[in-house]
């Protein structure tokens, strides 16, 4: 399946904006209150700006060619109310709507990490992690910006042009429609406009995630890139991404200042044509002083909200190219769906079959072909085979970390899909070849996805490492229990790692664990501690072990020899050796 993301955003360039925006409003449907009252704030703030020249229209006509100015400074002191409470209205809109925006940001990010993880290894392995947290960080923030900051005053914006619009037809409907065809040219440019604006503001957004990668990856690899020496290297590499985005920011940049003098321009012309078409009308006794400046302020009120909606419309195809970005990830569903099954699960038999199982990574390259073979209970099976040949995919399969291509892998005598995640992981220990850890202590490692001691105290914890024979390894962490780990790891020895890895593989108590070269950055005497403490296991536990050394797949009960995309059973030892040392001299 196709889980490249940069891939995806190319087939599916269009995505409907109606579309954009209802999912989006989800996520604030339980603001409705507050959506609402800043609705309602930016009304009154537009209808009294709308109501502003009406007045002023009214007073120059009713008093001031009358000499009235008692009524003008009465008019001139509600005129100050209503721009008084207009100002407060703009500010509790601004206020209300600045939580609406962070409280969305903080739901999107949390929809997009819940989605990552739910999906499957695929798609890490066809994505950088530096594009996904751009994604999560940058992508989401441009949403938050233009809801916390624009979209009120984008809606208060369309009401005060569309008011405007009404006063201006109202007032004279000839002088009205000449004003507002510059409108339409507006808007119409705008229609051709947008697409063209979205697609640049996608691509600097795409390559902002670009650099992200390179930063991640460089930061990752770090000692390599200092033991080889190779700064140059990654400095080259990170030039060129920054170089790229930096054009692509560029370009998006003109395309976003584009709408500016564009409105500018017609906004102008607006102005024009009201002045002359307006004068001819007073000219002609069609029309008052006092109608043509209102309607010189309605003009103004309609063409100067269209310069701020220009920004506005550029934030909103910077938002909406954000979305596209999220929404490839929250469209995604995971190619490894539990299926329904009828079958009971069978604790008698075998606990796990491979029947006729075919994978590759790719359509193009099948990694296993046509493998048969059951693992017994309480059974030690080694896997050995040359470097790349299919080792590690086949314990991947055990573990359903990919479903096989053709063929079925079975549980219990039941189709492994037919397993929530959680009751095959009970059922399945997997220490990786790299164990993952994260900053915190020794304990909150060990604890990871461990539900039954996940509240016991560190007493009763210990006692529990005690009778699973695992103290002697605790004992090499200096504070035990409370050691902190810090950097994902880095405070600690890779083998070190391993051991924590299998503690916490071990207190699981799986029906069938794998060890994928999970020794092989450990000191003999402590391996051979590992190899009693794994003798001391239920004795209904599987184990499958992956190992390069030859001492540690010594007292497998049966050996399956991995190569060119066979599992073949090797018969004993001697002959697996054999077989080792002849594929190695093939490969
Ligand atoms: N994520 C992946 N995407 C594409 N191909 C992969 C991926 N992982 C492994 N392969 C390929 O699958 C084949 C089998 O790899 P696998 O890791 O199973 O070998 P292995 O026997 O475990 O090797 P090793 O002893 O080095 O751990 C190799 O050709 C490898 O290049």
């Amino acid at each position: 399946m196709n889980y490249n993301l940069n891939d995806i955003g190319t087939a599916q360039q269009k995505t409907s904006t109606l579309n954009a925006l209802k999912r989006l409003l989800q996520l604030i449907k339980e603001e409705r209150r507050n959506l609402f009252l800043a609705l309602v704030a930016i009304l009154t703030n537009s209808g009294l700006n709308l109501l502003g020249p009406f007045i002023i229209g009214y007073v120059i006509d009713t008093y001031i060619v009358h000499k009235d100015y008692a009524g003008v400074l009465m008019w001139a002191g509600i005129l100050l109310a209503m721009y008084i409470v207009a100002a407060v209205a703009s500010y509790l809109q601004s206020r209300g709507m600045g939580g609406v925006g962070q409280r969305m940001l903080f739901k999107l990010r949390n929809s997009i990490f819940t989605k990552l993880q739910q999906l499957p290894v695929d798609f890490f392995n066809q994505n950088k992690a530096g594009d996904l947290i751009s994604r999560v960080n940058n992508d989401s923030d441009k949403i938050n910006q233009f809801f916390s900051q624009s979209l009120m005053q984008f809606i208060g914006t369309i009401v005060t042009m569309t008011g405007a619009g009404i006063f201006l037809l109202a007032i004279n409907f000839e002088l009205g429609v000449a004003t507002l065809i510059p409108g339409l040219l507006i808007f119409l440019f705008t229609k051709f406009a947008s697409p063209w604006i979205k697609k640049r503001n996608a691509l600097s957004m795409q390559r902002t995630g670009g650099l992200s990668a390179e930063i991640q990856e460089s930061l990752h690899n770090f000692k390599v890139i200092i033991a080889f020496n190779r700064r140059d290297y990654f400095r080259n590499r990170f030039n060129e991404a920054n170089q790229q985005n930096y054009t692509s920011a560029i370009a998006a940049g003109i395309a976003n200042n584009v709408f500016i003098p564009v409105y500018g321009f017609f906004a102008g012309l607006a102005q024009l044509i009201v002045l002359t078409f307006g004068i001819y009308l007073i000219a002609t006794g069609h029309f008052s002083i006092g109608l043509l400046v209102s309607y010189l302020a309605y003009a103004t009120n309609f063409y100067n909200p269209l310069r701020q909606l220009a920004a506005l419309w550029t934030g909103f195809q910077v938002a909406m190219a954000g979305w596209d970005r999220i929404s490839y990830i929250l469209n995604l569903e995971t190619n490894l769906p539990v299926i329904a099954s009828n079958t009971k699960e069978n604790m008698n038999g075998a606990i796990m079959e491979f029947r006729d199982v075919s994978f590759g990574y790719n359509k193009d390259k099948e990694i296993l072909h046509h493998i048969n073979f059951t693992l017994e209970r309480g059974r030690t099976y080694a896997l050995v085979g040359p470097t790349g040949g299919g080792k590690t995919t086949t314990a991947s399969l055990i573990a359903r970390l990919y479903d096989p291509v053709k063929g079925m892998v079975l549980l219990n005598g039941k189709d492994i899909r037919s397993y929530q995640p959680d009751e095959r992981s009970d059922r399945i220990g997997f220490i990786l070849q790299e164990p993952f850890l994260f900053t915190g202590t020794v304990r909150e490692n060990i604890l990871y996805s461990n539900e039954a001691y996940k509240n016991f105290s560190n007493e009763q914890l210990e006692a529990t490492i005690q009778s699973a024979g695992l103290q002697s390894l605790l004992n090499i962490f200096e504070k035990g229990l409370d050691t902190e780990i810090t950097s994902g790891g880095e405070s600690i020895s890779l083998g070190q790692k391993q051991l924590i890895a299998f503690m916490r593989a071990v207190l699981r108590n799986p029906a069938l664990l794998i060890l994928d070269e999970a020794t092989a950055n450990i000191d003999t005497i402590t391996e051979q501690i590992l190899q009693d403490i794994l003798n001391k296991l239920p004795e209904s536990t599987t184990r499958v072990i992956i190992a390069h050394r030859l001492n540690t797949i010594q007292n497998a009960d049966e050996i399956f020899f991995v190569n060119a995309g066979e599992v073949i059973r090797a018969g004993s030892f001697d002959h697996a050796v054999n077989m080792l040392l002849h594929g190695e001299r093939e490969s």
